[in-house]
């Protein structure tokens, strides 16, 4: 069996998780890492001198783990998979993606960890304007849940930082309209990995 590694990265209340999961019902023996299930405890995330926690750094995520977590993935899916209780699917039909296993590795500091972000085969980042990321921002609730002002005063200038280290670096982005509707987003990036599913299995 072949494998393939996606990236969904991008800003914070983009449609990070969205896509992801669409992703993953749709494609048999597909995976999820997701970066935000990879936080510090919130003990020892630092904090700077206006008070804000600095959540949005490299440093607040365990990135060694979730490194391990991959490397684990990659080293042999099947029997991650079997590992978490997931058995391989073959659609009664076969398919070219039944062939492939598939890791979605979801997260909005995914690309700025160089050893995480050479692994990716695809990489795409989703952008909403300022105004609708704060708007999506302030209705979610985080643990702990952000306090007054945070957005402006952490959320979205680390953003920008995090985006601009970035892009110096990572080449090859594919960039998301996270204003499209969940079902075009889907759509358009499914049919990418349904052709470079194909590309690995011609590579034979
Ligand atoms: N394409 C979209 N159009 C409108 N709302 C969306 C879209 N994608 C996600 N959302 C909504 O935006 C919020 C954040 O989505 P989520 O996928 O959790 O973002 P992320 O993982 O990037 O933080 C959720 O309320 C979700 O329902
Ligand atoms: O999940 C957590 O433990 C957590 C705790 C505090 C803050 N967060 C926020 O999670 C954001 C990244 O996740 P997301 O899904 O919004 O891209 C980032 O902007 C952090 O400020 C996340």
């Amino acid at each position: 069996m072949k494998s393939l590694i996606i990236g969904i990265g991008g800003i914070t209340n983009g449609g990070k998780s969205t896509l992801a999961k669409s992703l993953h019902e749709h494609i048999p023996n597909s995976y999820i890492v997701a970066q935000d299930t990879f936080f510090k405890d919130d003990s020892v995330v630092a904090v700077d001198s206006n008070g804000f926690k600095q959540y949005d750094v490299l440093d607040a995520l365990h990135m060694d783990r979730m490194m391990s977590e991959v490397r684990a993935w990659q080293k042999d899916p099947a029997s991650f998979l079997a590992s978490r209780g997931l058995k391989p699917q073959f659609s009664r039909i076969p398919k070219a993606e039944d062939k492939v296993y598939v890791l979605i590795i979801e997260g909005f500091l995914i690309f700025n960890y160089r050893p995480l972000n050479e692994l990716m085969d695809k990489r795409y980042f989703l952008v909403i304007p300022y105004e609708l990321c704060k708007k999506r921002r302030c209705s979610r609730v985080y643990t702990p849940p952000d306090p007054p002002g945070y957005f402006d005063g952490h959320v979205w200038p680390m953003f920008l930082k995090n985006r601009k280290e970035m892009e110096e670096t990572v080449t090859d982005l594919v960039y998301l309209d996270g204003m499209k509707c969940s079902e075009d987003l889907f759509s358009a990036v499914y049919e990418e990995v349904l052709l470079e599913i194909q590309k690995q299995l011609d590579a034979d």
